[in-house]
């Protein structure tokens, strides 16, 4: 659990919930032992400056490169993303994730609504909480859609991908979602770390 910003108590507690006890990582030594990382919802251009202060950045770029799964939900799918429309100037990521994401691209009248989504792979539909919410705006061919929105102005927009071990989320799944995100990722460090 990248713990520099963000709603890292919520991911904990919705771990937990799976009986999964996350650690935090704020030190290169402690990302150094971890299987799989999530970076939680936030601010994103906050988030890497303070990885950018920790000594951060860089290992954890190397990390995304060398194959560790990670979820990114919100700020977090913002720092996977590659390539990011209506940023702050020269706002950087960590990246790895092929899409494009548009920063709190749901705009003001609904910058912050609920739908249930209904997410590939999983058997309910998810309650899915946005907060000045990025969209993915366009994706490379390795990467998987794996829920939209269904209703609305913003109908159709891609909400949750997937490249390998990658998975991004525009929603918080650690507010109010269920566990079922959390269990798909999960089940993808289980994956990763068996082959
Ligand atoms: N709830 C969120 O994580 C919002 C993300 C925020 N708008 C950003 O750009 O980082």
């Amino acid at each position: 659990m990248l713990a520099l910003q963000g709603d890292v108590r919520e991911h904990v507690a919705a771990l937990s919930s799976l009986g999964v006890a996350a650690r935090t990582v704020r030190r290169e030594t402690e990302l150094a032992s971890v299987v799989g990382l999530v970076l939680p919802g936030g601010e994103s251009t906050t988030i890497v400056r303070l990885a950018r202060t920790f000594g951060l950045l860089e290992p954890l770029r190397a990390r995304i490169a060398d194959g560790l799964p990670v979820l990114g939900t919100c700020a977090g799918m913002i720092l996977l993303a590659d390539r990011v429309l209506d940023g702050a100037p020269g706002q950087e990521t960590l990246g790895g994730l092929d899409v494009t994401v548009r920063r709190n691209a749901f705009g003001r009248q609904v910058d912050s609504f609920e739908e249930d989504v209904d997410v590939t792979g999983l058997d309910a539909p998810v309650h899915a909480v946005f907060i000045r919410a990025p969209w993915v705006e366009s994706t490379g061919p390795g990467v998987e859609v794996l829920a939209t929105v269904t209703t609305g102005p913003a109908a159709g927009r891609i909400v949750m991908v997937r490249q390998g071990p990658l998975m991004a989320t525009s929603f918080h799944p650690e507010v109010g979602g269920g566990s079922g995100i959390h269990r798909m990722f999960v089940d993808l460090v289980a994956q990763q770390t068996q082959s």
